[in-house]
Formats: structure tokens, C-alpha cells, sequence
């Protein structure tokens, strides 16, 4: 995930390839409880591993679930083994379920009507979250919940039932606040429809009917056939009982899904054509996880991105994207739609819209004005930034694109902490000027993608030139490896260590017995090739299956690096290896001439140096520091004799680019150098501050 104060992706030219998206976590969380009140071992695949789910895995935990792996493990189903609806008859438990109404709500009702001695409790937050209306449907039944805070809230306390007052009457609950009252009653009382039909009747208009689609779809894969007359009336038959599936898959979201259909409809495939997806050369996204059997209402934003010209195959759980041929899908076409069905995917829609041959409408939009922020005023003001015309009403929003390219601006996207936002925004990088485009505050995806940056640019492809480079060069001690880090941090680009490199071939050479000379040049270049070199998250080297990151940092094997890098066919055997470094959305490479020989174009090259004396100052406690024993005038001869050896030596020797910017770090701090790398940096980009 991405944690930085802003992201900016470059502009993006192409995208190809395969996307997993994250499980759904309304599914996720459904299908948790009701294999936990069945009879027998649910084997779950592809749940969602968020904050939701991890809470619903405890509570089910302590209620007596057996649940095998203890946590959900990427890419391993998860195995939870029910109560056959019953629960011993002094069940107690306290139950966390921190800030999930998916785990809060249902969990109540179905307790409420097992009966036992609960209390529920969670975050602050949640106690502000009404339940009051579910409660007062439970009461009608028989059912014992008291509030142990502010009446109509969590927390609660459950108690056991009394069923003995509850005749033919219809349960009632209102439908018009929150669908999870609804979807809640539909999964607890076939816990009680033994002898009986049980009916449920909703009093008001019926809010997120495609959430209540997914609870009946759900209850039906377990067994329970629910009557749904007209969304007003709901029957559980007599004799109704929860049996596990035996396995069942999670869908992937639906709504995560719309931002890769977008992608496909507006990007060009790749263009090697020899990397086609099939037979007739149709170059596309593949999206796996969510498909043509989906039971979520957002999967109809494949109507709409057909409807705008997306070229969309579908299987049972794949979608397969590719934009159309020119005049037949590309541009789009402009539409005017009732988004009513998918809220949350049309978002979208209004992105697709700057890509479009006319003017677009969403209508019946009224509730993006309740979601996390403000949608449509949000969107109104942040297409508007790129260039867009945009008029908004109460429930619409029409978006008439940039007139030519030249009318394109760069942007950054103010995201007002709402994942969606995020997102879509995102796609305005393949905008036809070429633009980069800001996302602030990255990190709000959290909420339901935490990864999805990471999934768009595994998909993106960019021109080189178009990924930026920024190049810290310098002698040794300079700083520019704890410069080069912090400024990669703070832009969430990649990190090159050039000189990592050349130590690691100093350090292979030398465990090998070889002279670190030209008589053996050809030797190491060759060694050099072949290197199982890995860096990992935490910067951490590997030499195979071996750590080697304290290893390399002595200073014999600084000297050694120095040496092996003085060697031309060292050199060449190391450029692509750095060069793969230049990856989406950006790299920082430290080194000696990564600004001079191997990143030519970069845009911003800093020279950072510092005094001979206080680089070896510096050097001297960061050995110390690490346990590594040092001495000042040991250091500072071995430090000037590199210094010489680096800038004497014929090829690609230490010197400042012609257009490097110098900095002298002698009399700053850390802090500081990453300031002003940073605001050079800034002063570079065509949207100004953040
Ligand atoms: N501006 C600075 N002021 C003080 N110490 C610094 C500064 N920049 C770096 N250092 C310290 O100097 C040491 C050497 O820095 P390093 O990044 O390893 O240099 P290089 O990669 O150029 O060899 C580190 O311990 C680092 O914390
Ligand atoms: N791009 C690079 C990086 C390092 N080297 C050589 C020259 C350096 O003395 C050694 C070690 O580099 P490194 O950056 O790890 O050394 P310092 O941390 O600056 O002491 O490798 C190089 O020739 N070209």
C-alpha cells in the first residue's frame, strides 16, 4: 500500500495482462456467519483478509467455531467447521467487533436468537451507529437485548430468548435506514423457522435492494430458500435449516472491479502483438475473481462501460476487457444513464466520461451526495481540474470532456479520504496530453483495495522516458544512500543501491579466491551476469538464500566494490540489471554515475558531497553504530584513496552530471538534504504544491 502524502503517476500509454482483485467484504463477512451457524465444514476461498473479517473470525472463534488456518493465508482457503444451529446452553462470551456492522448486526440477531449471555461491544465509533431498529424487531420475537450504553446503540446485552409470546405476526423492520437491519433477520431467524414460516415485513421504501439480492443469494447456496415477495415481504418456509455447501468461493468486489473495465475500455493493449491474449490478436485485461454469475449489483457497470463502447467478454468468475476499434468503441460514446442500480461503480462512469465523444449525464446520482464525502460535488471539482466541463444538480452530474489535448491540465486530485475517489481518479493518467496525474493521500484505498495501486501498475506500461528518474550521485559518505531511501519513501518509488551492486560482485569475487584485477575481469563480468541478487521490502540484500546486507557494508568491501567497478565489462554486465530498476510509478537510484551513464535523461540529478573530515565523521558512527569497529584516520585515508580511485578511474568515473545540481551536505542535517532534494524535485512537476 501506498502511504505517502501524495502519489503521481506518470502519464500511462498501455495496459495488458491479469488482475486478482480482493474478496467482496459484505460476501465475506455473510458467508463467515452462515457457515458458522450450519451443520458441518464450510471450506471458504478467496475470503477477504481486512480488519471486518478478522473480527468476524474471532467472535466466531470464541462462539466455538472450529476455523482452520487460526488467520486468513493469501492464496489458502480458510475452513470453519459450524454450530448446526445450536449453542450450548451456557454460552457467555464478551465479543469485540470493533467498527464492523457486517459483523455487529448479524452477529446480534443471530445470538439474540440462540440465547445465551453475550455482551457486544466495540470501537468508540461503533457505539454512535444506530442498531435500535433491529433491536425492536428481535424484542417482537421474544428476544432479550439490553443497552448498556445510549438506548438505540451498541453496546448490548443479550440474554436468552423467550419465544413463548410469538404467534403468526409478521416480524417488522424498517427498510429505509440501513438494508443490514434486513439482511441480519433473513440470517438469524431460520435459526427459529422449525415448525413455522416465519414472515418478515418491511415497513418503508426498501433501500440497497443489491445487498439483500446477496443475502438471498447466500442464504440459498446454504440451504435456505427465502420467499421474496416484492421486496416487501419476505417468507422463511416451515422447516428451514442452514447446511454448510461444503466449499464456496468468495466473489472478488464488484465495484473494485469497474476501475479495471474502465482500463481496458480506454487503454490500448500492448504494443507487441505477440503478447495477444488469443487468436485474433485482441490485447485486454483479464479480470479475475468476479464475473458473469456474480450475485453483486455492481457487476451491471458492464452494461454501462459496454454501453460507452468497452469491449467485455465474461465468464462464470472472469471479465476479459479491450477497447474498441477506432470509431467502434474509441473514443467512447457519451452516454446518458439512470445510475441508480450501481452507485458506487458509476464514479467511474464519470472518469470513462473524459475519454468520451460528447457530453455524458449520470442521473439519480442523489446518494453520492451522502457517501463518504460529498461525490458529486467532489467530482464536479476534481474532473473540472483536469480540464473537464462539468455542471452538477442535485441527483446528477454531466461531464463534457477536454475540447483537444491542448486543453488537458495536469492536476492533483484532492481524494477527501474517499477510497473511490482514489481510484477512479487514477485512470486520468492515459489522458491524450501525456500529463501526469497527483493522487493525494494514496492511502484512503485502504478501505476496501488496499492494494490497488500496486494491481493497476502491474497491469500499466509506460514509455521509459516517462518514468521518473530522480539520481543522487556522490563520494562515499556523502549521504546519498540515507538521502536516496528517504526520498524514495516519501515519493513511494523504487530504490536502487548501484553500489550494493558492485559490492555484491566484490564480495562474489572475492569469496571465489579471484584477484580483484583486469586479469580477471572477463571472470567477474561474467559472475556479475549471473547473480541471484534480490532486494527485499526492507531493503535487505540477498545473495541467493543468503543475507548478505551486513556483509557487504565493511569497508574491505566498499574497497573491493570500488576495485571491481573500476573493470569496463563489470560495468556493462551491470547496466540492465539497474536499468530494470526504472519501474512504475518512479525510481530514485543511488550511485556514481547513475545521472552521467546510466539514467542520461533523468530529470532531476543531485551531486551530493561533503567535506572529506565529516564524511568520515559520518562513517565512523554508522560503523560503530552496527557493531563494525572504525577509526577515524584509518577511515579518512581509506576514504580519500576510494575518492581518487573513483574519479581517476577511465570508465563512467565520479563526476557531477553537466546538469547535476550540487549539494554540499557538510553543514545540514538529514532532514534538510531530503527537504531540498525534495523541493527541487516539486519545482519540476507541472501541479504545484500538494
Ligand atoms: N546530512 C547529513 N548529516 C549528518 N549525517 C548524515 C547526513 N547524511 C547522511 N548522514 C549519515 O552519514 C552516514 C553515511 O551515509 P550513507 O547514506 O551511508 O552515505 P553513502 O551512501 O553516500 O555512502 C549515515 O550514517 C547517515 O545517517
Ligand atoms: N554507480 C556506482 C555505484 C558504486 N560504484 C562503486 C564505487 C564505490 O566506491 C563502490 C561502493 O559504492 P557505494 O555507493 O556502496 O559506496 P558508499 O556507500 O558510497 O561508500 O562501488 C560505482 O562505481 N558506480
Amino acid at each position: 500500500m501506498f502511504t505517502t502524502e501524495f502519489l503521481d503517476l506518470p502519464a500511462l500509454d498501455t495496459a495488458h495482462g491479469t488482475v486478482s482483485l480482493p474478496g467482496s467484504k459484505s460476501i465475506s463477512n455473510r458467508v463467515l456467519l452462515l457457515a458458522a451457524l450450519s451443520q458441518g465444514t464450510t471450506v471458504i476461498h478467496d475470503l477477504l483478509d481486512s480488519d471486518d473479517t478478522r473480527v468476524m473470525l474471532a467472535a466466531l472463534r470464541q462462539l466455538g467455531c472450529r476455523i482452520a488456518p487460526d488467520a486468513v493465508v493469501p492464496g489458502q482457503a480458510i475452513e470453519v467447521t459450524g454450530i448446526g444451529g445450536q449453542l450450548p446452553a451456557d454460552a457467555a462470551a464478551t465479543l469485540f467487533l470493533g467498527n464492523a456492522g457486517t459483523a455487529m448486526r448479524p452477529l446480534t440477531a443471530a445470538l439474540a436468537v440462540l440465547g445465551g449471555s453475550f455482551e457486544m461491544t466495540g470501537v468508540p465509533r461503533m457505539y454512535e451507529r444506530p442498531i435500535g431498529d433491529l433491536v425492536d424487531a428481535l424484542r417482537q420475537l421474544g428476544c432479550r437485548i439490553a443497552y448498556l450504553g445510549n438506548e438505540g446503540f451498541p453496546p448490548l446485552k443479550i440474554g436468552r430468548p423467550d419465544f413463548s409470546r410469538f404467534g403468526q405476526a409478521p416480524i417488522q423492520v424498517r427498510g429505509d435506514v440501513s438494508s443490514q437491519f434486513l439482511t441480519s433477520l433473513l440470517m438469524a431467524l431460520p435459526l427459529q423457522a422449525g415448525s413455522r414460516d416465519i414472515v418478515i415485513e418491511v415497513v418503508g421504501e426498501l433501500i440497497s435492494r443489491p445487498y439483500i439480492h446477496i443475502t438471498l443469494e447466500l442464504l440459498a447456496r446454504f440451504g435456505i430458500a427465502v420467499k421474496n415477495e416484492n421486496w416487501q415481504r419476505f417468507v422463511i418456509p416451515a422447516g428451514s435449516r442452514y447446511r454448510s455447501p461444503g466449499e464456496i468461493h468468495v466473489e472478488a468486489d464488484a465495484s473494485s472491479a469497474s476501475y479495471f473495465i474502465a482500463l481496458g475500455a480506454i487503454a490500448t493493449g500492448m504494443a507487441d502483438t505477440a503478447d495477444a491474449d488469443n487468436a485474433t490478436g485482441r490485447k485486454s485485461i483479464r479480470i479475475l475473481g468476479v464475473g458473469r454469475d456474480s450475485i453483486q449489483g455492481d457487476i451491471r457497470f458492464v452494461e454501462a462501460a459496454r454501453a460507452m463502447g468497452a469491449q467485455v467478454e465474461s465468464g462464470p468468475n472472469w471479465l476479459q476487457v479491450a477497447r474498441g476499434e477506432p470509431g467502434q468503441g474509441w473514443p467512447l460514446k457519451a452516454i446518458d444513464l439512470d445510475c441508480n442500480h450501481i452507485p458506487d461503480a458509476a464514479m467511474t462512469l464519470a472518469v470513462m466520461a473524459l475519454y468520451a465523444d460528447g457530453t455524458t449525464t449520470l442521473r439519480n446520482i442523489a446518494s453520492w451526495r451522502v457517501k463518504e464525502t460529498d461525490r458529486i460535488a467532489a467530482m464536479a471539482i476534481e474532473l473540472r481540474k483536469l480540464g473537464a466541463t462539468v455542471e452538477e444538480g442535485p441527483d446528477y452530474i454531466r461531464i463534457t470532456p477536454p475540447a483537444s489535448r491542448a486543453d488537458w491540465k495536469a492536476a492533483s486530485i484532492h481524494t477527501y479520504d474517499d477510497h473511490r475517489v482514489a481510484m477512479c481518479f487514477s485512470l486520468a493518467a492515459f489522458n491524450p496530453a501525456k500529463l501526469p496525474v497527483r493522487i493525494e493521500d494514496p492511502k484512503c484505498v485502504a478501505k476496501t483495495f488496499p492494494d490497488y495501486f500496486e494491481a493497476l501498475f502491474s497491469v500499466c506500461q509506460t514509455e521509459r522516458e516517462r518514468i521518473p528518474v530522480i539520481c543522487i550521485d556522490g563520494p562515499t559518505a556523502s549521504g546519498k544512500g540515507t538521502i536516496a531511501a528517504e526520498v524514495a519513501r516519501a515519493l513511494g518509488y523504487q530504490l536502487l543501491d548501484s553500489g550494493a551492486l558492485y559490492r555484491i560482485t566484490g564480495l562474489a569475487a572475492s569469496r571465489a579466491g579471484l584477484a580483484l584485477d583486469e586479469s580477471n575481469e572477463e571472470t567477474i563480468a561474467e559472475m556479475a551476469l549471473d547473480m541471484p541478487v534480490r532486494f527485499d521490502a526492507q531493503q535487505r540484500v540477498w545473495l541467493g538464500d543468503e543475507d548478505i546486507s551486513l556483509a557487504i557494508r565493511s569497508e574491505q568491501a566498499g574497497m573491493n566494490a570500488s576495485r571491481v567497478s573500476a573493470l569496463p565489462a563489470v560495468r556493462s554486465a551491470l547496466v540492465d540489471l539497474q536499468l530494470a530498476f526504472q519501474t512504475l510509478p518512479g525510481l530514485v537510484a543511488d550511485g556514481r554515475d547513475m545521472g552521467t551513464v546510466i539514467f542520461p535523461h533523468a530529470p532531476l540529478k543531485v551531486y551530493l558531497s561533503a567535506s572529506a573530515q565529516c564524511r568520515a565523521e559520518r562513517r565512523y558512527k554508522q560503523l560503530i553504530s552496527k557493531g563494525i569497529s572504525a577509526n577515524i584516520s584509518t577511515l579518512l585515508a581509506d576514504l580519500e584513496a576510494r575518492d581518487a580511485r573513483d574519479m581517476q578511474r577511465a570508465t563512467a568515473p565520479l563526476k557531477p552530471a553537466e546538469d547535476a545540481l550540487l549539494l554540499d551536505s557538510s553543514e545540514l542535517t538529514i532532514e534538510q538534504v531530503v527537504a531540498q532534494v525534495l523541493s527541487w524535485w516539486q519545482e519540476r512537476q507541472p501541479f504545484g504544491r500538494a
